[in-house]
């Protein structure tokens, strides 16, 4: 088991090693703020026993938020809600028939009192970016780069603003912000 103090801070599971392709977006986005992560495959369906442990043994082992990923019958982070205090980030991984709606339905619509914080299909990278703003609350320093890659954002939205003014040049409806 690993030492809380030194561990990992957020948890990505997911129902099977093929939801990696769509889940490794989370993981970048921790990597950018430099938190710590473990990664690993957790099936509700397939290994119900060691999910119910994963779960039930996530905020003791030093974890403060969990992302998991499921497609289809998504029911892993519904589950894993149900057995850990923990906020848990669930992302529809889309598969290759009905485009994601199966796995979305399956994870946004939770009973009252067992919240899963949805993400768009294939949101992988807002997971992990709400599981870094989950922590920023009670992290000074993670807050203080939360703004600048806000303001980042800002630069980058305004600099696109400004080249589609510049290619549509003369028609002076365009451009809130002149
Ligand atoms: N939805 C779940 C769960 C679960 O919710 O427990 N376990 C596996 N799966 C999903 O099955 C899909 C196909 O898995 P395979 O590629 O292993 O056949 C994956 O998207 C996985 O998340």
């Amino acid at each position: 088991m690993t030492s809380p103090a030194a561990g990992p801070l957020v948890g990505i599971v997911m129902g099977s090693d093929s939801d990696w392709p769509v889940m490794e977006a989370a993981a970048q986005a921790l990597d950018e703020f430099e938190i710590r992560y473990e990664v690993d495959v957790v099936s509700a369906h397939r290994m119900p026993r060691e999910m119910i442990a994963y779960g039930e043994q996530a905020d003791a082992r030093g974890l403060k938020v969990i992302i998991a990923g499921a497609g289809g019958a998504a029911h892993l982070p519904g589950m894993l809600a149900s057995v850990t205090p923990l906020p848990v980030i669930g992302v529809p991984v889309p598969l290759k028939y009905l485009d994601g709606m199966d796995s979305l339905l399956s994870i946004v619509q939770m009973p009252a009192g067992v919240p899963v914080a949805t993400v768009s299909v294939a949101g992988a990278r807002n997971a992990g970016l709400l599981a870094a703003r989950i922590l920023a609350t009670q992290d000074g320093e993670l807050l203080a780069r939360m703004r600048e890659f806000q303001q980042e954002l800002n630069d980058q939205a305004t600099e696109k603003g400004k080249r589609l003014r510049t290619k549509v040049a003369g028609a002076e409806s365009f451009g809130f912000g002149k």
